[in-house]
């Protein structure tokens, strides 16, 4: 503990503890918007890897991949990376060639992250790999795990998971206490990692970076450089301030961030949002985003809960709308939903991507018949368009719709002081759609927005940020050329 409060104090940080939060990060210096708080190399991670799309273990690359040669379940794109990983590999290795092929496939994710934390512990034991002060098993021991909190069906299953990477390993000292304890202590603790467009690539555990605590309005922001986890300011925060990162996505009402965070994380959060919660300004908020819209005759006032529970009151109009009413329509976009999501999966050709379109915008009648048209639940909808869009190459399309998903997300993340990479990536994505259709100005005015928004999130120098630098100069240089401009 007083190698990591050292390590911590070099970079203006302190742990703390607090009763209703246990462990928790103060600053001991101002940080600034932009600013990086703190970065950690994982403990353990592990690439997320499916049949049609596999990645480096060490890199997390998709190109020029080979299996190990020894356990035939890894696979690394390049020597060096295969080298890199050795020490640690060497271990799961002789453990995964040595099981029957019929077990291979219950090396799922979880127990291979599970199985590489004790490798990596025992290792560094032995002194086979170094320790530091932000890497060493016992910041991982002081992880919490919730064991007293969890109901006796999550412990059985833990115990079999336990019971699993001990035949796995066939250590002759393992704790299967602590083994079925360290899956407790991922899913609290354990990052999902994702690249610069958010697309998922593994999951990794940070023991430093798990102990900052939560909140729906939070001042820093998680992002990943490669397997890298980078905390950045996305506000000021004055010395002697909590830092504080969200653990969930943040579009939701109060009542469904609540609701997230208790079932994931298990408590109820009181961060200046969610103490908000049934007061007037956030009931309506939460109808905005979540709630249902009158559509009766030019009516667009929202509906909320009638006292009788059977059915939602215009608060413009007074009109009642019935559940049952809504129910039918809920269950119409359902249904809808799932066919669109089993077409897309294997669209291949412009008749089907069109068929994928065609049942996204039914999706989205619907959704326009119940909700407002700034509702967080079209977002999904939307992006399903987007993205099919340009598979047929059909930009403008795809720009329409995505100018409409920029609406929303300015809407939610105001909050956030619109720091967010979801909505920076929107932007981004608008201007290289203005560009492809030859807008050069409107390409420019999204880029920049999206620059400005990312640079906080993301920083200057990764090879996404250098990418969009470069597209915001080219988009200048042709936006000066039409007008005839000095650029
Ligand atoms: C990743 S850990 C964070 C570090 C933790 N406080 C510790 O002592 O190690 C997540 C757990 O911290 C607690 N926590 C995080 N944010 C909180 C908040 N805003 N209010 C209350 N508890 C919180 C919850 O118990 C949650 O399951």
């Amino acid at each position: 503990m007083e190698e990591l409060q050292s390590a911590l104090g070099n970079r203006g940080l302190t742990v703390s503890n607090l009763p209703e939060k246990g462990r928790c990060i103060f600053t001991t210096e101002d940080f600034y918007p932009g600013e990086v708080i703190i970065s950690q190399e994982p403990y353990v991670c592990v690439p997320k890897n499916s049949i049609a799309d596999h990645k480096c273990d060490a890199c997390f690359e998709s190109s020029n991949l080979k299996k190990c040669s020894g356990c035939k379940i890894v696979y690394y794109c390049s020597s060096t990376c295969q080298k890199s990983e050795w020490k640690l590999h060497r271990l799961e290795c002789e453990a995964f060639s040595k099981l029957p092929i019929e077990f291979r496939h219950q090396i799922t994710p979880p127990i291979r992250l599970t199985i590489r934390l004790h490798c990596r512990s025992k290792l560094q034991s032995q002194k086979t790999i170094p320790t530091s002060a932000m890497d060493n098993y016992d910041l991982v021991k002081a992880l919490v795990a919730h064991m007293s909190k969890i109901d006796d069906e999550q412990r059985w299953l833990y115990a079999q998971m336990a019971n699993l990477v001990s035949l796995i390993l066939q250590w002759p000292d393992i704790n299967k206490k602590e083994v079925a304890e360290n899956f407790s202590k991922m899913v609290f603790n354990a990052h999902t990692i994702y690249d610069s467009g958010l697309k998922h690539l593994g999951k990794g555990l940070y023991p430093v970076i798990s102990i900052m605590n939560h909140s729906c309005l939070p001042n820093s922001i998680l992002v990943f450089e490669g397997r890298s986890a980078v905390l950045r300011a996305v506000q000021h925060i004055p010395k002697g301030a909590e830092v504080l990162t969200s653990y969930i996505d943040l579009v939701g009402s109060t009542v469904t961030r609540q609701k997230a965070l208790k079932e994931q994380y298990l408590f109820t959060c009181t961060c200046p949002r969610c103490i908000k919660v049934g007061q007037y300004d956030d009931i309506h908020e939460s109808a905005f985003l979540e709630g249902y819209r009158c559509t009766h005759n030019e009516c667009d006032g929202l509906l909320l809960c009638n006292s009788d529970d059977n059915g939602f009151i215009c608060q413009q109009c007074g009109r009642l709308k019935s559940k049952k009413e809504i129910q039918e329509v809920e269950s119409k976009i359902k249904s809808l939903q799932e066919k669109a999501r089993i077409a897309a999966e294997s669209a291949s050709s412009y008749i089907t991507y069109q068929e994928v379109i065609a049942l996204y915008k039914a999706i989205e009648t619907l959704q326009r018949q119940l909700f407002n048209p700034c509702c967080i639940y079209l977002i999904p909808t939307w992006e399903g368009i987007i993205e099919n869009s340009m598979k047929l190459e059909d930009w403008s399309e795809a720009l329409a719709y995505c100018r409409l998903t920029i609406a929303v997300y300015q809407r939610v993340y105001r909050n956030f002081q619109s720091f967010h990479p979801s909505l920076g990536l929107q932007y981004y994505t608008c201007g290289k759609l203005e560009g492809v259709l030859g807008e050069a100005e409107n390409a420019v005015k999204s880029l920049t927005k999206a620059v400005d928004i990312l640079q906080i999130t993301y920083g200057t120098s990764t090879p996404f940020m250098k990418d969009l630098f470069s597209m915001l100069e080219e988009q200048r240089e042709i936006e000066a050329l039409i007008n005839g401009t000095d650029y």
